[in-house]
């Protein structure tokens, strides 16, 4: 036997209807014997408990919404049923309405609805559901028959919620079904489910998820082999989708897991209704009505091997969390017992409990609603022990969620927990109180309501992980390395994705002109016209205030410009647990003290702050530095040629050609900065020796750094970039000379910069066919560094320095690296 039970949407309308009549001719078809449930149309249940409240208090509106409901179900009568058939069943119908009326007119008169009466009113929906679905399958030539529960559920008299009495209802199950398998044709029982009797026949209700425990006491009493509830999802799932987007099936799950995750509110199925089948190991499939060829998922005692250690996460949007402390708790028994004794004298719900050993302090979590009330019921429970300061005041906690990790694969593994705990350290959701069950297949964590949607999306991201992590990306310049970086994402999106398992997304992008945010993410084959089209007026206030706002799970804000502005914002960023890398030296060649907080900022909020791009732009310097300094490495002096845009310059200019020529070619090859006076005044090697000097560990300041200016005064005050230039151009004799007195001793020039003895000095020097400085082409950069371990010979690095590629990729790697460090 296999019972199906159909839920409200499955038959809320005509179409649903047919989908359902389709399903059980399906199963006809292939020989299973079959019983089926259903619940009222959707909404009818409800519209009931209305109309049962408008009828106490006389008002007469109440036959309006009567007339409604009768509506509904003569059109499914006039739609399904054929023409001659139509007279017989609204006169069916017709009969169960004015029954419902007589009631109501009762109700109405005496004004009192018991709860006895409140039963009998809602148990209308599903006997006129049922009758009508029962002769709308008749009439399609199926041996049907129609099944009032009332006939065979047996209850006690707890109206609302009553107690089934198993022994009476198996006994009458079983003999009803004997009975109909000897009746000719053994028509398919189609019964109303959520309702049942007294032994005195009143009718009765079975509560939350009744029609499931409808299902669920008769697959039980018959030993069914399985039960299908059909509803309007593709079954349970991951996470709730409206909260986690990547959120995804899941194909089979244990009784224990379905239970856990019910009760953090994942709503699919109401397990403990399905308690009479779990209790004979009868398994239980979530099929969708609207999809039926999906294979929904299958509840069992115990699931298949799994892909993922979890199963699901799930949440209680809003808990408050009581607080009961104090140092007369430590050592005394029966504090606990008295407090959740008057919990349960209050009939009030607890959803969680946790309790550090040190016994100083127990918290529990409740439903935000009762929290005044339990706070007014602990005070006075424990008003002598809080006079006497044993107990602390009761401290109540609002505004917190409380998510679930479930799942029985945590029960053998470890790591699970320092998983969890890690990605929503690294996201900066603080965790207010923790709690494991001793079956280890649930921990629940109680954190800031703001976080949750961060919070839920991290775990999802990190859990089920053939799924790529997301990192979040907020860009901020799109000019040629914010744009170079773009097209570089765009173009290994996939590699990452399906060889690191990371999905790059880039959700935020700014220029000087327009900004977009678009938390979905933004196709990077046509940014450009996006942000054209939808890019809103740039403020990078609001810009930013967005991104704190978004609160999203892994989340990296990019500076690819030379703004000095900016830099102002990254602290913040940091420490709304936000990444932050860049390419702009501006932040870390400012006073040392911003410097230094910023570095703690990132360590403190365990988030990153990268900047490898600073200095010699892709190549691995920084990240060198801080590996030696990791491990210990003392720096004695560094040597180097930073300079891109110079060491290009120099590399190319020859007598009786122009100098400010070779100038404009660097910055067309995009080695200057975006002002070019930045690299021929030397500011852009003066900030990046100082950088290098801060990693070395030396805490520099920008005026510990001497320049011996390469350019003539003239050069260096002209006051805009093409007066810049129209110096150069009259200063060409000048830059003649210097490469001539270099030739004539067969040397060359080159710009360099050095450290040692807490100083940094920068000049233009003419170097030997002996120095190692001599043999560099094009933007190459060269840096040396000699260390207490590298003191013989020192450690070089060289390779080109500047240009668009080489520095975004340098960006990228940083941006990749985060990427790792989060997962
Ligand atoms: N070119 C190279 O080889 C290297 C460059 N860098 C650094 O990369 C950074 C970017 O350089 P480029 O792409 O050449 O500059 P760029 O001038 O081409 O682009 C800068 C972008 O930033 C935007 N921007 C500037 N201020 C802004 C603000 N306040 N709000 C929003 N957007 C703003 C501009 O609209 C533009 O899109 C600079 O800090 C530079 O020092 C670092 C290493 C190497
Ligand atoms: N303008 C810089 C670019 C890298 O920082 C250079 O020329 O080196
Ligand atoms: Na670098």
């Amino acid at each position: 036997m296999h019972i199906l039970k159909f839920g409200g949407t499955s038959v809320g309308s005509v179409e649903s209807i047919k989908q359902v009549i389709a399903i059980i001719e399906q199963h006809r078809q292939n020989d299973t014997s079959i019983a089926v449930v259903f619940s009222a149309m959707g909404g009818v249940t409800n519209q009931l408990i209305e109309i049962g409240r408008m009828a106490i208090t006389g008002e007469t509106d109440y036959m309006e919404l009567v007339r409604r409901i009768e509506d509904r179900h003569f059109n499914i009568v006039k739609t399904l049923i054929p023409v001659k058939e139509q007279g017989k069943v609204v006169a069916h119908i017709r009969g169960i309405i004015n029954e419902l009326e007589d009631l109501l007119r009762g109700v109405s008169l005496i004004r009192e609805l018991t709860l006895r009466t409140h039963d009998l009113i809602t148990s209308f929906g599903e006997r006129l559901a049922t009758t009508i679905i029962a002769e709308c399958v008749k009439s399609r030539g199926i041996p049907a028959q129609f099944l009032d529960a009332r006939t065979i559920i047996k209850t006690d008299a707890q109206f609302g919620q009553a107690g089934v009495n198993y022994t009476l209802t198996n006994e009458l199950v079983k003999a009803h079904f004997d009975k109909v398998a000897g009746t000719a044709g053994a028509p398919v029982q189609l019964i109303t489910g959520f309702i049942g009797s007294t032994e005195k026949n009143e009718t009765t209700t079975l509560g939350r998820g009744g029609s499931d425990y409808t299902a669920s006491i008769i697959g039980a009493a018959l030993n069914a082999d399985m039960i299908d509830i059909w509803t309007d999802v593709d079954g349970m799932m991951t996470a709730d989708p409206r909260k986690v987007p990547n959120a995804f099936n899941i194909p089979t799950i244990t009784y224990a897991e379905a239970m856990e995750l019910s009760h953090f509110g994942a709503k699919v199925i109401y397990p403990p209704s399905l308690q009479p089948a779990f209790a004979r190991n009868i398994p239980i499939r979530v099929l969708n009505t609207f999809n039926p060829t999906h294979e929904g998922t299958l509840v069992s005692r115990t699931a298949e091997r799994r892909q993922y250690t979890i199963t699901g996460i799930s949440s209680i949007d809003d808990i408050a969390l009581v607080n009961v402390q104090g140092s007369g708790m430590i050592g005394v028994a029966g504090v606990s017992a008295k407090l959740f004794g008057v919990l349960a004298a209050h009939k009030i719900s607890v959803i969680l409990i946790s309790q550090a050993s040190s016994e100083h302090s127990i918290c529990f979590a409740i439903d935000p609603r009762g929290a005044e009330n339990v706070k007014a019921v602990l005070d006075a429970e424990f008003a002598t022990e809080i006079a006497h300061g044993h107990i602390d005041n009761i401290a109540i906690e609002r505004d917190l969620s409380v998510i679930a990790t479930v799942g029985e694969g945590m029960r053998k593994s470890s790591g699970i927990a320092g998983k969890l705990f890690s990605v929503l350290g690294k996201n900066g959701v603080n965790i207010v109180a923790v709690a494991q069950g001793s079956s280890e297949i649930n921990i629940s964590v109680v954190i800031n309501k703001n976080n949750l949607s961060k919070a839920l999306n991290a775990l999802h991201n990190i859990f089920f992980q053939s799924e790529a992590r997301v990192l979040n990306l907020y860009l901020v310049g799109t000019g040629l390395i914010g744009k170079t970086l773009l097209k570089q994402i765009f173009d290994q999106n996939e590699f990452l994705r399906t060889e690191k398992l990371l999905k790059v997304c880039v959700v935020g992008m700014t220029n000087t002109r327009k900004m977009l945010l678009a938390p979905r993410g933004i196709d990077l084959d046509s940014w450009q016209e996006r942000l054209l089209t939808e890019g809103v007026t740039t403020s990078l206030p609001a810009f930013v205030e967005k991104i704190k706002d978004y609160n999203l799970p892994n989340s990296v804000f990019i500076d690819c410009t030379s703004d000095k502005d900016i830099v102002q914002f990254y602290e913040s960023l940091l420490d709304a647990n936000i990444s932050v890398v860049t390419p702009n030296k501006v932040a870390n060649s400012g006073p040392y003290s911003e410097y230094r907080r910023l570095q703690r900022t990132a360590l403190n909020r365990g988030v990153k702050f990268l900047y490898e791009t600073n200095v010699g732009a892709g190549l691995p310097i920084i990240n060198t530095v801080q590996g030696l300094m990791t491990a210990g490495d003392r720096f004695l002096k560094i040597e180097a040629i930073l300079s891109g845009t110079l060491s290009y310059i120099f590399n190319t200019f020859r007598i009786g050609t122009s100098f400010a020529d070779v100038v404009r070619e660097a910055k067309e090859k995009g080695y200057t900065e975006p002002d070019p006076r930045d690299d021929l005044s030397g500011q852009d090697v003066a900030r990046k020796i100082l950088i290098l000097a801060r990693e070395a560990g030396f805490p520099l300041e920008p005026e510990d750094v001497t320049i011996n200016n390469l350019l003539p005064d003239s050069c260096l005050s002209a006051p805009t970039i093409p007066a810049f230039f129209d110096e150069l151009e009259r200063n060409n004799a000048y830059f003649e000379a210097l490469l001539t007195s270099a030739e004539t001793r067969g040397e060359k020039l080159r710009f360099v910069a050095g450290f040692e003895n807490n100083k940094a000095v920068i000049e233009l020097r003419s170097v030997g066919p002996e120095h190692p400085f001599y043999m560099l082409s094009g933007s190459d950069n060269i840096v040396s560094f000699t260390t207490e371990r590298y003191k013989e010979r020192p450690l070089v690095i060289k390779g080109p320095g500047a240009g668009a590629e080489v520095t975004a990729s340098g960006v990228f790697a940083d941006v990749v690296s985060i990427g790792s460090y989060l997962a």
